[in-house]
């Protein structure tokens, strides 16, 4: 059996996380699964180089060093507590190299700020993978290989959002994976890819459960497992409503809504390429790995449970058009969709009136600054932040009465199962 597994930020956030991983590889291993194993940034690591660049960027000197000493101590912290003797300074050694490399990108002058950004912050990645592939050299007979999957994960230049070159990334896959795997297992990044012209390049935030979607599809793997801190695909996230109803299965297109309305359990992406060829991707628990989870694949039978899907950071634009005599001249709506494609903007929710246009969608400072210069002579944009998109699937009225903030609520919609509203937090 060919298996990808993907253990995010939580499951590898300190010393005794990264032995846990250990723990739940062990029977695969034993029984000789073929496995590739994708692993994030430790813990917050990635939000921290978030606060580096953007320090860096704004010649912050003072806050640029605290940050990257607290990089730099917490990985050298998690370290001491999991390695000694030769091993420990093998792994001391490849993260000096990763520091002294992530500074040295941090001060270069690149100009084009979100190519720089996938410079900075794939060193998350690469020093997670790097203590937790020692680790595991050093539990389990040096049977792992480490693989830089900047060579593999092969995609254009769309920095932020690199989107895959499916047929080289499953030629280079397949041609270097598949042999190693007769000896031992992988592990790579999840999150990060590299371009032809060997750059690195970021898949979205929380891209590493589609990294590991990557991985399956090119090598035609039997199954995908996403080791996460809840049991499995909930029918709300258990930080927001008490006692979820865990589902023990959802067919994709089902689980590919739910992530597209905001359900952070997994990533948007992941599904697609796992759906195309008909893959299953199984949520478990790292936390109780003999809880079976959640399969999601070609099952029959789909949740007619009410499921609530809060997306936090969303602001609504409201496009007014300057001169009204044009609006039927034109038209508005399609140029607004050309705009906000331009600027990478999702449409998280749209409403349409006679004189004007509300857009729901992510708040990003710099993407919405750089759509309100491209719009100026057309239209007047306001902005309002600090909102939630509450989305719920299959809705009843006391899923509605009990957690969507009506009285709070600046737009709602509904169609046949599904009710958005956009509230005020
Ligand atoms: N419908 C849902 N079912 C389960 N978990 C959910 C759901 N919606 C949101 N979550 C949240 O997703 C979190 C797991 O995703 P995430 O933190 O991104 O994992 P990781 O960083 O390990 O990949 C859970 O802790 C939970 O709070
Ligand atoms: N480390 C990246 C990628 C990722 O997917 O992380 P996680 O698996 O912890 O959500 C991020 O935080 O965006």
């Amino acid at each position: 059996m060919l298996h990808v597994f993907k253990f995010g930020g939580a499951s590898v956030k300190d010393a005794p996380a990264v032995r846990n991983v250990s723990a739940i590889l062990r029977s695969f291993i034993d029984k000789k699964d073929k496995l590739v194993i994708v692993v994030s940034a430790m813990g917050k690591t990635t939000n921290h180089l978030e606060d580096i660049f953007k320090a860096a960027k704004s010649k912050q000197e003072d806050k640029f060093k605290q940050i990257l000493k607290e990089i730099e101590d917490f990985h050298y912290a998690l370290a001491d507590e999991l390695f000694d003797g030769e091993r420990e300074k093998i792994v001391y050694k490849i993260l000096q190299k990763y520091i002294f490399q992530l500074e040295a990108t941090l001060k270069d002058d690149e100009p084009n700020w979100d190519k720089h950004y996938d410079q900075v912050i794939c060193f998350g990645e690469l020093m997670s993978s790097a203590i937790v592939s020692e680790y595991l050299k050093k539990q389990h007979d040096d049977k792992c290989l480490w693989i830089d999957a900047r060579r593999f994960v092969q995609t254009n230049e769309r920095w932020r959002e690199g989107q895959i070159d499916w047929e080289w990334s499953e030629q280079l896959i397949r041609a270097e994976l598949l042999p190693m795997l007769e000896q031992r297992f992988v592990l790579t990044q999840g999150f990060i890819g590299g371009t032809i012209g060997g750059k690195t390049t970021t898949l979205g935030r929380e891209g590493s459960d589609f990294t590991a979607a990557v991985f399956a599809y090119c090598l035609q793997a039997d199954g995908v497992t996403i080791w996460k801190d809840v049991s499995g695909i909930l029918n709300a996230d258990p930080k927001r409503i008490k006692n979820p109803h865990l589902f023990k299965q959802i067919n994709y297109s089902d689980a590919a809504e739910m992530t597209y309305y905001g359900a952070t359990v997994i990533h948007p992406k992941t599904i697609r390429p796992l759906a195309a060829k008909g893959i299953s991707l199984y949520v478990r628990s790292f936390v109780n790995a003999e809880i079976e989870g959640t399969k999601i694949g070609n099952v029959t039978t789909s949740p007619s449970l009410p499921s609530i899907i809060v997306k936090g950071t969303q602001s609504m634009l409201m496009f007014k058009a300057k001169d009204l005599a044009a609006i039927n001249e034109r038209n508005q709506l399609a140029y607004i969709h050309s705009e906000l494609n331009r600027h990478n903007i999702k449409i998280n929710l749209l409403q349409v009136s006679a004189t004007s246009f509300s857009v729901c969608t992510d708040n990003d400072e710099r993407k919405l600054a750089a759509l309100k210069e491209s719009l100026n002579n057309d239209f007047e944009l306001s902005v309002l932040n600090n909102l939630e998109l509450i989305t719920v699937k299959n809705y009843d009225s006391k899923t509605l009465n009990n957690f969507t903030n009506l009285g709070n609520a600046i737009i709602a919609q509904r169609s046949e199962d599904v009710f958005q509203v956009v509230v005020r937090k």
